[in-house]
Order: C-alpha cells, then structure tokens, then sequence
C-alpha cells in the first residue's frame, strides 16, 4: 500500500461511526477501490472507516489531554466500543452522548433494511431527521475547526432552527394514531367498509363525547389498578438497571383477569348490558384517548425531573413533542406502582377481552342468534387465549424491548390503552354487522393454523425467557450458544436458531388465524395482519440494530450463523 497513510498492522485510534470517540484499533488492510481501511476493535468488532476518521495513537493522546474536561473527552480514552456499551449504560453517561448512540442504532437501521411499506418508513423518518440534523452540526463543527473561516455559533443556530421548521415523524404520528383509530372505527359501522375508502363524513362534536363513557373508563381504570395492587401472586423482579438494580413487579395478571372475568359474567347475570360497549364504542375510545393524553403529559413532566439514571436511552432529544411522543422516563413508578408495566399489561390487554365478549352479546341481540356465530367465537377464544397465554407468563414480558429500553411516552400509553383495546377488537367489532357463516372443515384448519402459531409464539417467548433468567438452566444446555463481550451470550440453536424472531413468526401466523374467520369479504378485518407485519418488520430491525451495538462482532456471527429474520429462507 505505498500511497496510504496507515500501513496494515498499525495500532491507530478509530472514530466510532456516528459518534466523536475513538478508540484504538489494528488496521487490517485498505481497499483502494472505496478508499476505506478495515479496521478491528479490541473486542473483535470490524468496520470499514474512511482516512479522516482515523488519528495516529500518539497525536491523539496529545490532543485529547489539551482538551476539554468534558465527559465525552474522558471516555475517548477508553479502548473499545465493548467498553462504550458499558459506559454509555453507567449512570456518569451524559445524555447527548447516549442520544448520539441511538442515532447510530438509527442509522444502521435504516441502512439495513430497506422496508416494505411507505408507512414503516415514516415510523423510522422522525429518527433519520434527527440524526441528518445532528450529523450537519458535527460536519459544520469539522468545517469550523478545520479553516476557522465558518462562524460556528451562528451555523449551528441556523440548522437548529432549520429543525424547528422540519416536521419530524412525531408530529405526523401524534396527529395520525388518534386520525386513524377514528377512522377505522367509523369504518367499521359502514355497510361495506374499506381501508381503501375516502373517510366517512365526522359525526358532529357531541357524538363523540358521553360523561358516562368517561366515567366507565376511570371505574375500569381504578378496577385494574386495584386488582394490581392486591397482595397476590408472585413479586417477580426485572432485568438488571443501569445502576445494577433490580426492580420487583407484582406479577399477577392471571389473576386480574379471572376476578374480571367473575365480574363481568355477574354484570350480565344481574342484567347488566354489556352492548353498551357496542352502541357507545367511539364514546369509550374517546374518553380512553382523554385519559391517555392527560397521562402522557403527567410523564413528560415527570420525566423533566427524573436522574438521568432513570431515563431512557432515547426519547431525550431535547425536542418537546418528540420526547413526549418517545418517552423519556424508563420506568415511571408512584412508590412501587409501576406505570409502564400497568398500562402495558392490564387495562387495555383485559379490555380487549371484555371488548371482544361485549360484541359477541351485541352479535347475537343484532342478529337475532341464540348464540355467537362460528367466525366470533373463533376471534373471541383465539384473543382471549392470546391474552391469557400473556398474563400467566407475565413475568417474560419483563425481558421484552418495552419494558428493559423505551421509555413511557405518549406511544406508549396511547398504544397500551387506546390502540389496542380499540383496533385489536375490530374483528369481533366487524363481525357484528358483517356475519361470516364457516364450514367445519374451515374451523378445523384455522383452529390448526392458530394452535401452530401459538406453540411457536410460546415456546420460542419461554426459551428466551427461561435462558436470559439463567443462562446454566440445566434444561437448556444441550443448546448452543456465543459468548458475547458483555457477558451474556445469544442462543444459536433451538428456536432461536431457526429464525432470529422465532416468537415474531408464531404471532404472525396467529394473527392470521384471527382474521380468517372474518372471511375475505373485506380488507378492514384484515387490518390487524398488514398493521402487525409493518410493527414487526419495524421492531425487528430496531432490534437488530441495538443488538449490532450492544454485541458488536458477536452478532455478526449469529446473523451468518441464523440467516433469516422471521421467515425461513423467505425474510
Ligand atoms: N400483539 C402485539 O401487538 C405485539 C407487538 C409487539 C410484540 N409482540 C410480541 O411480544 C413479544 C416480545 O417482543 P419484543 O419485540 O420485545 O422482542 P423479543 O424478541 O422478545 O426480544 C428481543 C431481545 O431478545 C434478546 N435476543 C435476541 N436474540 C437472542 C438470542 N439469539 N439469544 C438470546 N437472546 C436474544 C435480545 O435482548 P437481550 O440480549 O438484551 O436480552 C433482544 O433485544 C414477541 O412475542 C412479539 O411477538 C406483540
Ligand atoms: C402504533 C403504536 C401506537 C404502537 C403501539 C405498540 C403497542 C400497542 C405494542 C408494543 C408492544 C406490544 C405488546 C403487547 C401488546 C401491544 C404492545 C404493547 C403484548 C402485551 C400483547 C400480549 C402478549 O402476550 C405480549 C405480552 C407478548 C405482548 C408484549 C408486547
């Protein structure tokens, strides 16, 4: 390599793509073509970086000790990115340098999966946005330093201010998830209703608002909330924090929904009417919606005085509506009252299924039956044993992405209470106006495809639980495994072999069990199955991403060792 500055076996510092630290590396060697080194970090990670991000070890060292005092100078002195996952996740992190990494998670992101709908892009484009801005101001920063001809101060402005006027993901999305839950719930009423449809004429004001509904949902709110503080069931604790803390959950979720059960089946004994929920169902969402947004401005309030350590590594942009839309807080308690571990796993998840059996009863008074037909028992039975199967292993969700990294924001909370209980159930909803008779041999089949789907869900959820509570489970150890530099390893065979979201393709393959029933008559019942690939092409990829930075060579290796994503030799 005569023309090249670094030779191959040179110890140099390498800048971290996307962030300002660097660390030291070996030079393997230099592409002519794309003009790049490859370089190898001290844990094994390699990358290809360009000339510029690449200082000699001893000009470095002189440079770095003139410098500031700031704690994004002190970590460059660390040795490798192994070491940045580590900092980053103590609790000294400053929070633009984690902010910094999640943009890096972002990009890659980004790069890497070219998606497949418009719809999955804009879930990313508040992100790109972001980081697009943030890398202008450090190549303005370079340019400063480099001819000092550019006023800094002023550049910087400019482009902060140009962000002021771009129109991040979160404001699109703040505006569209309450739009489009409107939407498909004035769809659904329609005789033939249809995705594809120009939105149907808004009720007026009043229609939307009913005291009552308000009221019902506080009862319902209070309920759960009761249920989950009862001293019963098992205290289970959750993953390890930044500080090394280990939080405790009141795990009883099976419970809460057997009591529900119990009151519900006694309201409609007593003569309660449960089509209430049926006739009253945009009363309820909206006052759910009310509810949601007064709690999601509860958290970003809190969230301003929260300690870093108890904040999450995105969501802290400094941007207001991003942050209240992301999240920031990561776990958001009054006294031992978990916030984010409620909402996810109570009122929206058992309202679901008071949701679903309400419509059953309004099925049968619509259409004059004796009982709910085929297609509505297969959604109601298919959902509840969903909801069920998630509450009796309540503990697994305490190792999902939701509980160990977002942060509780508006998303969030709006998804836990309003998303789910009210377009989870358009099924059921649907159903009640557009009956759909099934064959026999048709229940078998779908009865077959969702007890597959289930089975895999399960058994794949359990292995990972089973094996990130304890790795030297001796039940587990016929599977192979890699070690990673953090400590924790990944499993490379059993289900997580096959796929690198096993669990990902057994709920795909569910969902499609639930829309079935509904029949092919329209694209509406069949929202769930396009809404759910898009979330999970999106979470794999964002899970991809953040396991890339947590486990950086290692997981390279799982990815050529376990080819596929979701589907074998398909995706
Ligand atoms: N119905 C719905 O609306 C809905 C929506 C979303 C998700 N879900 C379901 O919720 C469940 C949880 O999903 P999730 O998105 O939180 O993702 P997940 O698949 O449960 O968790 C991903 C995490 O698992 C760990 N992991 C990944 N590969 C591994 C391997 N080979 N060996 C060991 N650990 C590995 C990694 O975390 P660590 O290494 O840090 O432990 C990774 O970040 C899934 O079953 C999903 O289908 C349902
Ligand atoms: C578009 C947005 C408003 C997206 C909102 C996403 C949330 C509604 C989901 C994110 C993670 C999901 C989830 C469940 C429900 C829906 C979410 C909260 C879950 C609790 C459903 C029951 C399952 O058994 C489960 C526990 C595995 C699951 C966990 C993830």
């Amino acid at each position: 390599m005569p023309t090249v500055k670094y030779q191959k076996g040179d110890t140099v510092m390498g800048r971290w793509p996307g962030s300002s630290l660097y660390y030291e590396v070996k030079v393997l060697g230099f592409k002519p073509r794309t003009q790049l080194y490859t370089v190898i970090y001290k844990d094994g990670t390699e990358l290809e970086l360009k000339e510029q991000d690449i200082k000699s070890v001893s000009g470095f060292q002189t440079r770095s000790r003139s410098r500031s005092r700031s704690p994004s100078r002190r970590r460059s002195r660390s040795r490798s990115p192994a070491r940045t996952t580590r900092r980053s996740s103590s609790r000294t992190t400053s929070a633009p340098s984690s902010r910094r990494d999640s943009k890096l998670k972002d990009t890659v992101e980004v790069r890497l999966s070219p998606l497949v709908s418009a719809a999955a892009a804009l879930i990313l484009s508040d992100h790109l946005i972001f980081v697009v801005v943030e890398r202008l101001i450090e190549r303005l920063k370079d340019a400063g330093k480099n001819n000092g001809r550019l006023n800094l101060t002023k550049l910087t402005s400019l482009v902060s201010l140009l962000c002021l006027f771009l129109p991040p993901g979160a404001y699109f999305w703040l505006l569209f998830l309450p739009a489009w839950v409107l939407f498909v719930i004035l769809q659904v009423n329609l005789k033939d209703p249809s995705l594809v449809n120009a939105p149907p004429p808004l009720p007026p004001l009043d229609a939307f608002w009913d005291a009552q509904a308000l009221g019902f949902v506080i009862l319902w709110i209070l309920f759960q909330a009761l249920l989950y503080i009862l001293p019963v069931g098992k205290l289970s604790e959750g993953m390890p924090l930044r500080s090394g803390e280990r939080l405790k959950y009141r795990t009883n979720g099976f419970f809460a929904i057997v009591v529900s059960a119990i009151v519900a089946g006694i309201a409609v004994h007593q003569g309660v009417d449960l089509t209430y929920v049926h006739s009253h169902f945009l009363q309820l969402a909206t006052a759910t919606f009310i509810i949601s947004v007064l709690l999601s401005i509860y958290l970003y309030v809190r969230s301003r005085y929260a300690s870093s350590a108890e904040l999450a590594l995105g969501g802290n942009s400094g941007n207001v509506v991003y942050d209240f839309f992301k999240g920031h807080e990561l776990n958001p308690r009054i006294k031992n009252f978990d916030l984010k571990f409620f909402c996810e796993m109570r009122p929206g998840l058992i309202g679901w299924c008071l949701i679903n059996f309400a419509m059953a009863l309004a099925e049968m008074k619509q259409q004059n039956l004796d009982a709910p037909s085929y297609a509505m028992i297969l959604v109601n039975l298919f959902q509840l044993l969903y909801v069920v199967d998630g509450l009796w292993n309540e503990e697994a969700i305490l190792t999902t992405m939701d509980l160990m990294h977002d942060g509780f924001g508006f998303m969030l909370a709006f998804g836990d209470l309003v998303w789910v209980p009210f377009t989870y159930t358009l099924q059921a909803y649907y159903l009640v106006s557009h009956p759909n008779s099934l064959s026999l041999p048709a229940v078998t089949a779908i009865v077959i495809l969702k007890l597959i789907g289930f089975y895999i869900f399960r058994k794949s959820n359990s292995e990972k639980n089973a094996f990130r509570r304890n790795p030297s489970d001796p039940k587990l150890s016929h599977l192979k495994t890699i070690p990673t530099a953090t400590g924790k390893s990944l499993l490379v065979s059993g289900w997580w072999g096959v796929v690198r979201h096993p669990n990902y393709l057994g709920d795909l393959i569910m969902a499609l069990a639930w829309s079935l029933p509904c029949g092919f008559s329209h694209l509406l019942p069949w929202y769930y199955m396009i809404y759910f690939i898009i979330l999970l092409v999106h979470r794999d990829s964002r899970d991809m991403s953040e396991c890339r930075r947590k486990y950086g060579s290692a997981w390279d290796e799982y990815c050529r060792t376990v080819r596929y994503r979701i589907i074998p030799r398909v995706y």
